[in-house]
């Protein structure tokens, strides 16, 4: 699909019949709960229900300890909920086989870590090539994708470096296109800004913000109030919940 499929949100956005949230919806969490075993356990997400919508860049902004990092688990499927939905462009995964949800990961969304994870070995062409690894396409088809994408995030005259040849704004940067170059329905992003010095930060934050404006959905999960401030929304999530409801909620869309 290609990012104008994915995007088209402001077309009906107001109209909250299920049938066109569902449509709109690039992921949905109804009523997740999700509890780590213990004596007693922690209930690190309580009832959250959100909707996030094709094209929209939005902040997920709390405390340490708040569920932040429980709920990019779950909004990714690299954990299961234990309660509630995770559906992402319009696909239930919660109940996918373990098989199947990896299939689904990978096609559907993309993932940028503060650590990078780029392997050493490879040059920054192989890291974002190793994005479409399941895809099935061939090395031959996978490296001029690769180098699109690290074309739109200006890396074009840095193929062949290795991570360690990189600055860590850099880095970051081809951690983008892998996260891009499967055409994902959704990026969540971890504190992408983490370990990147102020200048190179903002730069990371402008590519994602351009990005956002050529119709990718983007959520970026940080503990830094002024990073999500300067979003076009904010999800503030406290004790497990989340503190600011999603307008679609409010309109009575995703229940
Ligand atoms: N594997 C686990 N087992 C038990 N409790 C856990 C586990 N992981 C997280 N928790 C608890 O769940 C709650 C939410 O943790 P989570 O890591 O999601 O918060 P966070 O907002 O991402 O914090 P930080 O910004 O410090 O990473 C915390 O109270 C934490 O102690």
């Amino acid at each position: 699909m290609s990012t104008a499929d994915r995007s088209g949100r402001a077309a009906t956005t107001g109209d909250t019949t299920s049938s066109t949230v569902s449509n709109l919806a690039a992921l949905r969490l109804v009523d997740v709960v999700k509890e780590y075993p213990g004596h007693p356990p922690v209930r690190a997400l309580d009832s959250v229900s959100l909707q996030i919508d094709r094209g929209e860049l939005v902040a997920i902004v709390g405390p340490s300890g708040s569920g932040k990092s429980t709920m990019l688990h779950v909004m990714g499927t690299l954990d299961r909920p234990t309660s509630g939905r995770v559906e992402i462009d319009g696909i239930e995964l919660s109940k996918l086989s373990d098989r199947r949800l990896a299939a689904a990961r990978a096609r559907l969304i993309g993932f940028v870590f503060q650590q990078f994870f780029l392997l050493e070995a490879m040059t920054a062409l192989e890291n974002v090539a190793n994005g479409l690894l399941y895809s099935g396409e061939s090395k031959s088809k996978r490296l001029p994708k690769a180098a699109r994408a690290l074309s739109r995030v200006g890396l074009s005259h840095r193929l062949h470096h290795r991570p360690s040849e990189l600055s860590g704004g850099e880095r970051q940067r081809v951690a983008i296109a892998r996260a891009l170059v499967h055409d994902p329905a959704i990026v969540l992003a971890d504190e992408p800004t983490g370990n990147l010095d102020s200048v190179s930060s903002e730069s990371v934050m402008e590519l994602l913000y351009d990005l956002h404006h050529e119709g990718r959905t983007i959520v970026v999960i940080t503990h830094d109030r002024d990073l999500a401030a300067a979003l076009p929304r904010q999800v503030a999530v406290s004790d497990g919940r989340l503190v600011t409801p999603s307008p679609a909620l409010v309109a009575g869309g995703a229940r």
